[in-house]
């Protein structure tokens, strides 16, 4: 019989078998089109074939101009220039600035040559035919050089790089129709326990609708494998591995939640256990005590606890960095930050406790308490407050780690 005294792994020590165990979990690469690319990993250097503004342009509507002959304009002594052009966004024909002119120019319009100011259309009287300018922005105004956000023939995003809005904007930008990703891990997830039903059917006495599968699916989808679920209810031992290696034919990596403490009906431990090739531990957490890892005909298994705020907190703490850092991710762990706890709190000792917190304005209020079951308090959460093993208490005002899972709460 196991007790609380047990030797415990460390975090560290389950986080880096995990690690490895999923290091070789990503399926290779494949060309995608930019509308398709959100969420994906890059599996390439995506070079800037154009130069960044591509050309050098007005950031305003109004009128470009040298500024030898308009810096002086103020509203007691207006400078009246001819205008000679009009400039729309578009126009591909700019002819230069003839001294003594001005061209009448869009915001994105290309600046002509010779021009070294625009002069917003507010600081004028807005003619077509010849400008009264009554002010003067600082030389160089109002001008977008080519290159400066980024050169010709640079780097512009670099493998390993996570595709959301902004980066999807820049190779855009830079002309890219498609690009080179990484194959997403398929991920199977599977939930056990024989008191689950499917969320829509009816409860009877001592049943609860499923959602561990739920809750991993999107944070496996977030993190960038692709999930499917499985719900078994186990009847024995042996059916339950039959379906697992049906199904894991076509699976990179498979997640478990439930059945895998210390009870009478832990399906997941009798059967996986006795393969011989996935080994069960406890980790020095809370929650998110009883941990599994290994492999099934050769695919990795992590075997996550059943208790839904349990099931979650182990997967952001040991497989989503494991995943993420498999993808090539060059620091897949969350953003993390110190915060001043708003009230005081107790921990287990020789437990590292990951509570639920809300983050502002660097300071942490704690959600609920530390039941591993309070799943509603979890989905109010922005954060976990990480409290070292060696801690008990911390007085209101102490400061604590709080790693920011936002994206994955909201
Ligand atoms: N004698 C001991 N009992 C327990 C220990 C222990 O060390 N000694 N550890 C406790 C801890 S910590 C956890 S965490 C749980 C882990 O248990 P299992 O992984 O075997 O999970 P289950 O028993 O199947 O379920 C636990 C709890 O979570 C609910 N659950 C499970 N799966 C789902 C799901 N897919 N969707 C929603 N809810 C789910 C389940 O109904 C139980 O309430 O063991 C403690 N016990
Ligand atoms: O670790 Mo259990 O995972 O505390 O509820």
């Amino acid at each position: 019989m196991t007790t609380a005294t047990d030797h415990r792994r460390t975090v560290e020590e389950h986080r880096a078998a995990v690690r490895a165990l999923l290091a070789d979990c990503s399926p290779g690469t494949e060309e995608v089109p930019l509308v398709d690319a959100v969420g994906r990993v890059l599996a390439e250097d995506v070079t800037a074939a154009v130069p960044l503004p591509v050309f050098t342009n007005s950031a305003m509507d109004g009128y470009a101009a040298r500024w030898a002959e308009v810096g002086a304009a103020t509203s007691d002594r207006p400078v009246r220039l001819p205008v000679a052009e009009d400039v729309p966004a578009g126009r591909t024909d700019v002819p230069p600035l003839d001294p003594g002119t001005v061209h009448r120019i869009m915001t994105g319009a290309p600046v002509p040559d010779g021009a070294d100011v625009v002069v917003p259309v507010e600081d004028t009287d807005g003619s077509t035919t010849t400008v009264t300018i009554t002010a003067s922005p600082a030389a160089g105004s109002y001008l977008r050089h080519s290159g400066e956000d980024i050169a010709q023939g640079a780097t512009a995003l670099t493998a390993g790089t996570v595709l959301g809005p902004a980066q999807l904007g820049v190779a855009a930008s830079v002309g890219r129709a498609r690009v080179l990703v990484r194959r997403r891990p398929r991920v199977l997830v599977l939930s056990t326990g024989s008191e689950l039903v499917a969320p829509g059917e009816a409860l009877r006495p001592g049943q609860i609708h499923e959602s561990n599968s739920l809750v991993l699916a999107a944070a496996v989808d977030a993190a960038g494998g692709a999930a499917r679920t499985l719900h078994f209810v186990p009847d024995d031992v042996d059916q339950f591995l039959t379906t697992v290696r049906a199904e894991l034919a076509d699976a990179d990596l498979l997640i478990t939640s439930g059945g895998v403490s210390m009870g009478a009906y832990e399906v997941v431990k009798d059967a996986l256990g006795a393969l011989g090739t996935v080994e069960f531990v406890k980790v020095a957490m809370q929650p998110g005590g009883p941990q599994g890892s290994g492999t099934v005909d050769g695919v990795p298994v992590v075997t996550l606890p059943g208790n839904p705020v349990s099931s979650f907190v182990s997967f952001e703490v040991f497989v989503r960095p494991a995943l993420r850092a498999a993808l090539g991710i060059p620091d897949p762990h969350r953003l993390r930050t110190t915060a001043r706890l708003t009230r005081p709190l107790t921990s287990p000792p020789g437990r590292r406790q990951y509570l639920r917190g809300r983050f502002a304005d660097g300071e942490v209020e704690l959600v609920g308490g530390p039941g591993s079951h309070l799943l509603a308090h979890l989905a109010r959460a922005t954060c976990l407050v990480v409290v070292p093993e060696g801690v008990t208490e911390l007085p209101a005002g102490s400061p604590v780690e709080v790693l920011l899972v936002e994206g994955a709460l909201q």
